[in-house]
């Protein structure tokens, strides 16, 4: 699946959703980056304090969370026109730290500093790109293939919508 097809489908959670007030950017970057800490937590290998390092079951899913946001983030900026296009295959490459502490931590930066940038010079295509790439690698250094990600990306899609029309 490319990825056009995947902004397609987030749209459609994002329609069923149907949130539309001003504060909808800046909530969603909070919302991104504690789906980024969940993720670290159930990733647990900066529990130094701790004998059990190693990743729990919902990884992946915790992933997938934040992946919605990643997307979501990028249709919400081109609506806004902070951006000119979402990426495409043709440009998108994941972006890796060679240590998984310093990715998480990157991915952040990445997230505050797009968030800082919207609205202040005219076009953040190149920081939405990074913020994006960085998650993709970050995905990559979990241990995830794309065929993987795409899954529970797909299955938890599933699921937001099966929450919306319960009332969730
Ligand atoms: O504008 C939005 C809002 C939410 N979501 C998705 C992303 C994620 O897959 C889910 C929200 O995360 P989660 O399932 O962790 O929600 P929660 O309300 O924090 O769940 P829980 O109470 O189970 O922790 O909804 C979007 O895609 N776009």
């Amino acid at each position: 699946m490319n990825l056009s097809k995947l902004f397609e489908i987030q749209n459609g959670l994002r329609n069923h959703i149907g949130y539309a007030k001003e504060d909808k950017l800046e909530k969603m970057f909070l919302a991104f980056i504690v789906e980024v800490g969940e993720c670290a937590n159930e990733w647990r290998g900066f529990k130094y304090w701790s004998q059990n390092q190693e990743p729990k079951e919902k990884l992946l899913e915790e992933y997938a969370d934040g992946f919605h946001f990643v997307i979501d983030i990028g249709i919400e900026l081109l609506e806004k026109e902070e951006i000119k296009s979402l990426p495409t295959f043709n440009h998108v490459y994941p972006v890796k730290n060679p240590d998984i502490v310093n990715q998480f931590k990157d991915v952040i930066r990445s997230t505050i500093i797009l968030e800082m940038l919207q609205g202040v010079i005219s076009y953040v295509d190149d920081e939405y790109r990074l913020f994006f790439q960085l998650y993709l690698g970050l995905g990559e250094m979990l241990g995830f293939t794309w065929d993987q990600i795409e899954q529970a990306y797909l299955e938890k899609n599933k699921e937001n919508h099966e929450r919306q029309n319960n009332g969730y």
